[in-house]
């Protein structure tokens, strides 16, 4: 029998007790990264040096920096797309339509700041007012997420999530009671997922190797690895815009606290916490091991973005070429399942990928410190936790069919180990 989805659904995260501790322990992570990145030690396990004061968090600068920032990605996301693509079928069976111009915020961004830059726009500040960015960014997600919370409360039974809906407050609210919250065309957690934070953080990057040039002379090769690859991160995502649709983010979770403080804080701010350190603590790099890890991000992307595709193309068009020879699955709903390609090697190929160019972006900072090493930490907590999410969601949908994929392809996320 399937699970029950709704209040009697089975609470995540540690039920309310785990959200509450979530809702405070998520900022104090980030803000004791930003902390320790900017301090001489940079210790990651350990409290900060020295605790900041409100005057170094709160700043109108950076509050009207971050407002027009959020309005300039707003902007664009508002400009005439190229495609406009529709998601999958909600419960009503309607469907969803979305722009498909993340790519195009991205270029525009950029030649904005180009401009900017050119017409004096001190670009190399921006890493001393990270700190009351972050700060403004916080209380932006706590407040934005009321805002979602009180609209879920006048939003119909059938726009609600499956699992935001247990009835107490502080859960729903961390987990998001409404799907995809929306005023007309503008949907609130496509926009954040994609645009203000994953573009912010590539700025941030940049801003932090300009500050490096500044300082030293030149950005160093640790810096250039970790902006070239974080780029090359962020600009496949908007690139390939379309496929976040079919993500569990979009279809599944509803918009709380958890993922709006994630997509336009947590994600620029500790993200970008490689090029953060290494402006404070310069790491030296020689070419045979920089050669050595830009070879492990290829591997990762290749394995990455091979899985994300096939999956993706699959699913638009089974008999696409590409595709059409690849051993499959039935199951009961349809739908079938891939057993051959990435998706007979592991039953999560594209998380792989990802943990590898994780492991790519932190080598550039050396051994000497395990603060780079954090984003690989969290980041196999993370997958670790969402594959365990996704196998009991892909359970429930596919039965018996799962059950003989899991048969079939034994391992999870890497061959041979787990
Ligand atoms: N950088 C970051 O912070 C994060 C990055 N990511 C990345 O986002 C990407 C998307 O991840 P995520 O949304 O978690 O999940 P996936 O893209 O792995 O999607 C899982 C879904 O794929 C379908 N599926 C699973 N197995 C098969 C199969 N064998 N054949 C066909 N379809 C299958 C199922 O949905 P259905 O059958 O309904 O289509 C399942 O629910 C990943 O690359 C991940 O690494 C994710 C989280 C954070
Ligand atoms: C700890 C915490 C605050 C949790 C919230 C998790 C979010 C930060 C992540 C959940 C899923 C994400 C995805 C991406 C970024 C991080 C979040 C929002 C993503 C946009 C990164 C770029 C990838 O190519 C992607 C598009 C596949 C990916 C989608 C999921």
């Amino acid at each position: 029998m399937a699970p029950p989805e709704g209040p009697r659904a089975p609470l995540e995260f540690g039920g309310p007790l785990g959200a509450a501790a979530l809702l405070l322990l998520l900022p104090a992570t980030m803000f004791h990264l930003l902390l320790a990145a900017h301090s001489g030690p940079a210790r990651l396990l350990g409290p900060p040096a020295s605790l900041p004061g409100l005057e170094a968090l709160w700043s109108p600068r950076a509050l009207l920096l971050w407002l027009a920032w959020l309005g300039l990605q707003a902007a664009l996301y508002l400009l005439p797309a190229r495609k406009v693509a529709e998601g999958q079928e909600l419960k009503d069976k309607s469907r969803l339509r979305y722009p498909i111009n993340g790519f195009q915020a991205l270029v525009l961004t950029a030649l904005l700041v180009g401009l900017g830059v050119s017409a004096g726009l001190p670009l190399g500040a921006l890493p001393e007012m990270l700190l009351p960015l972050a700060f403004v960014a916080t209380l932006t997600a706590f407040i934005f997420s009321l805002f979602l919370y009180m609209k879920a409360q006048v939003a119909p039974v059938s726009a609600l999530a499956p699992g935001g809906i247990s009835g107490n407050p502080i859960y729903d609210f961390f987990l998001g009671r409404e799907l995809n919250p929306r005023i007309c065309f503008f949907d609130f957690k496509y926009f954040c997922e994609l645009r203000p934070g994953l573009i912010g953080w590539v700025l941030i990057n940049l801003a932090l190797l300009v500050k490096e040039a500044e300082l030293r002379g030149s950005p160093s090769l640790a810096m250039w690895l970790v902006n070239g690859f974080q780029l090359l991160y962020v600009g496949d995502a908007l690139w390939h815009e379309e496929a976040i649709l079919t993500t569990m983010d979009i279809t599944h979770d509803g918009f709380g606290f958890m993922l709006a403080f994630g997509d336009i804080a947590w994600v620029p701010f500790t993200y970008s916490l490689q090029a953060q350190f290494l402006l404070r603590h310069p790491q030296p790099l020689g070419l045979p091991m920089a050669s050595a890890i830009c070879l492990i991000n290829a591997i990762g992307y290749y394995i990455f973005r091979g899985a994300n595709s096939q999956k993706n193309t699959f699913r638009k068009n089974p008999s696409d070429p590409r595709v059409a020879g690849l051993e499959t699955i039935s199951t009961a709903t349809g739908r079938k399942l891939l057993v051959s390609g990435w998706w007979g090697m592991v039953r999560h190929p594209n998380y792989l990928g990802d943990l590898i160019m994780a492991l790519a972006w932190s080598l550039p900072c050396g051994v000497s410190h395990l603060l780079p090493y954090f984003y690989l930490l969290y980041f196999t907590a993370l997958l670790v936790h969402r594959e365990a999410r996704d196998e009991r969601q892909c359970l429930q949908k596919y039965g018996l069919a799962w059950q003989e994929y899991c048969r079939r392809v034994p391992y999870r996320i890497v061959p041979y180990i787990y």
